[in-house]
């Protein structure tokens, strides 16, 4: 047990996490991809996996959110080697900030230099559709200010820096590669960018809420990602970021619409095969 202010895990508690994941495949991923609610369908298509469920893995937080299998599969795209987290930790889970993020360290042991993360999220922009897939430019860290952010604590070297900048956290080369990829793929008029913001959740925003959050610049708003972007960029991980639109925020006293996760799912399950092949395609070009 260690004391409050300092980070949860030890860096041999990462280490040896990423020993015993080495010690199972033989592939060596440079990519790794974080998969958002009911987005987790897109490791199944992963050839040569090998799938290994996180109650085997030493250390490891386990799944309890509907659309979050809970199962880390590692497997190839086009010959380029992935590491892919079939359901995410969140913090209204009740896990500690650290504990949340501990895959993403992990990833880094293992040679991983790209982190794709995706998450499901409301719309808060009023041009954003449903079912639009937001290319993330940059966050508003909502916990962060308000005191959790994942780097609280003693700092540890062997990772990164104590002040890390996040004025460049999501990779502009590529979110063009992703830019470019969504042409060809003729995903082009369903594709924004913008800013993702996270709320620690679990209860859905209130109308005053979602308007403030608009009001602050955020386009959409989710429950997650921010803390494991910052995880990745303090040990030097290049991040791309993308929300599906799954649902769009209510702004207005007199609408009847209501925020759930049934509807989320249901908008994942929607787009699922796009948001599977833009992602494949990126990891074969990045990986
Ligand atoms: O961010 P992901 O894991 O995609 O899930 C989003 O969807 C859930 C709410 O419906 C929350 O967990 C929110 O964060
Ligand atoms: N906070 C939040 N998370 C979401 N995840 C999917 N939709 C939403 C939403 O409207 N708000």
């Amino acid at each position: 047990m260690y004391h409050m202010l300092h980070f949860c895990y030890a860096f041999e508690d990462y280490k040896e996490t990423a020993d015993w994941l080495l010690a199972q495949t033989e592939l060596r991923p440079k990519v790794a991809v974080i998969c958002g609610s009911g987005l987790g369908a897109f490791a199944e298509l992963l050839e040569n996996q090998t799938a290994i469920p996180y109650k085997d893995i030493p250390h490891f937080p386990q799944s309890t959110v509907q659309g979050h299998a809970g199962r880390l599969v590692f497997g190839e795209f086009d010959g380029k080697p992935c590491v892919c987290m079939q359901g995410r930790f969140h913090f209204y889970e009740g896990y500690h900030i650290s504990k949340v993020t501990f895959p993403v360290r992990v990833f880094h042991l293992l040679g991983v230099q790209t982190l794709i993360v995706t998450n499901a999220a409301g719309g808060l922009n009023q041009d954003y559709k449903v079912g639009d897939i937001m290319f993330i430019k940059d966050h508003l860290n909502i916990p962060g200010m308000a005191g959790l952010n994942p780097l609280g604590g003693l700092n540890e070297e062997r990772f990164g820096v104590r002040f890390p900048c996040m004025s460049d956290a999501y990779d502009k080369d590529i979110c063009s590669i992703a830019m470019e990829t969504a042409k060809e793929l003729g995903y082009a008029p369903f594709i924004q960018q913008g800013v993702y913001t996270m709320v620690a959740g679990p209860s859905y925003e209130t109308i005053a809420e979602c308007n403030m959050l608009r009001m602050l610049g955020a386009d959409a708003v989710g429950m997650s990602t921010i803390p494991e972007v910052i995880l990745a960029r303090h040990c030097g991980l290049r991040v791309f970021g993308l929300s599906l639109i799954t649902n769009k925020v209510v702004k207005d006293y007199d609408s009847h619409e209501k925020a759930n996760h049934e509807e989320v799912l249901r908008t994942s399950q929607h787009r699922a095969e796009n948001l599977q092949n833009l992602v494949s395609c990126l990891v074969a070009k990045i990986g």
